[in-house]
C-alpha cells in the first residue's frame, strides 16, 4: 500500500488557549486537497506545524510515509510551503530568485534554469524575467514565490491562501500551474475561505473548525453529508461548521 501523501494523527496545539484538539487527517497522493475554515480555525497553524514551523504539543505528521518529528530533514526536502505573504528578495530579478533558491536545494545550475524558464512560462514572467521583483504588484510577487517553491519539485505543495488578493488572470495561471503539478504527479494543500475556489479546484475538501476536521470529501460528498444534494457550498459549509464535531 502506497503511503498518503499527509497523515496527520491526533495533532493538539494549544497557544493561551487550545487551537487543535486531537485532529486527525489523511490525504491521499495525487490530489488537490483544500482545507477549508472559518476565521481562527487553525488551518495556518496546522499547516505550519506540517512544515516544521510551529511545534507541535501531542500528536504525529507523516508526510509520504516520513515522520516529521523522527526525520525533518527529508521530510522537508519533498515539501514546499507557500505562506499567504511570502518573502522575496525584492532586489533580485525573478530568473535570480529562482536561481538562488536553487542553489539553496543543490540543483544543478543547467537543471535549475531549465526547471526557471518552464516555471516562469507557465506562470506568465517569462517576459520580467530580468526586472527587479521592487517593482512588482503582489500577485506578481506571489506568482515568483510559487516558482520558488516549485524549482525543487516538490511531492506535497501546501499553500496558505494562495488567490488572495490576485485579479482573474493571474488567479487562472496559479490554478492551472496547481493542477499541472497534481496532474505530474504531486500532492497540493491550499488554505483557503473562498468557498468557491474550493469548488472549482479541488478533489477533495476538508472543513476545520474549532481545531476538528467537522468533515471531508469531495463536494458531492459533503452536501449529502450536510443533508441536500441542491445546496450550495456556502450553504453545505454553513451547516457543517455550525454542527457540534
Ligand atoms: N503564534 C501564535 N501565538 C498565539 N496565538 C496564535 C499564534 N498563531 C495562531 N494563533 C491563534 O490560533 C488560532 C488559529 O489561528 P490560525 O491562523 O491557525 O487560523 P486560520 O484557520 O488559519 O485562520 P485564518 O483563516 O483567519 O487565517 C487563532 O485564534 C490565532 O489567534
Amino acid at each position: 500500500m502506497t503511503d498518503p501523501a499527509l497523515r496527520i494523527t491526533k495533532l493538539s496545539k494549544a497557544f493561551d488557549k487550545p487551537v487543535i484538539r486531537d485532529l486527525d487527517l489523511e490525504i491521499a497522493s495525487g490530489q488537490l486537497y483544500a482545507l477549508l475554515g472559518p476565521n481562527g480555525a487553525g488551518k495556518t497553524t496546522t499547516l505550519r506545524m506540517v512544515v516544521g514551523l510551529t511545534p507541535m504539543d501531542r500528536g504525529s505528521i507523516a508526510i509520504y510515509g516520513i515522520d516529521t518529528r523522527a526525520d525533518p530533514l527529508a521530510a522537508k526536502a519533498i515539501t514546499a510551503w507557500l505562506p499567504d505573504e511570502p518573502m522575496l528578495y525584492d532586489k533580485l530579478t525573478p530568473a535570480e530568485y529562482l536561481a538562488f533558491v536553487a542553489g539553496l536545494w543543490s540543483i544543478p545550475p543547467a537543471e535549475a534554469a531549465d526547471e526557471a524558464e518552464r516555471l516562469l512560462r507557465w506562470l506568465r514572467l517569462w517576459d520580467v524575467r530580468d526586472t527587479r521583483c521592487e517593482g512588482f504588484s503582489r500577485g506578481m510577487k506571489q506568482k515568483v514565490a510559487l516558482a520558488g517553491a516549485l524549482i525543487h519539485k516538490p511531492r506535497l505543495l501546501i499553500l496558505d491562501e494562495p488567490l488572495t488578493g490576485l485579479d482573474a488572470e493571474m488567479a487562472r495561471a496559479v490554478k492551472d500551474t496547481l493542477r499541472a503539478q497534481v496532474d505530474a504527479g504531486a500532492t497540493v494543500i491550499v488554505t483557503t475561505h473562498i468557498l468557491e475556489v474550493a469548488e472549482r479546484l479541488a478533489d477533495r475538501i476538508g472543513i476545520i473548525a474549532d481545531g476538528h476536521l467537522h468533515a471531508e470529501g469531495t463536494l458531492d460528498e459533503l452536501r449529502s453529508l450536510a443533508g441536500s444534494d441542491d445546496m450550495t457550498l456556502e450553504d453545505t459549509f454553513i451547516r457543517l461548521t455550525s454542527e457540534p464535531a
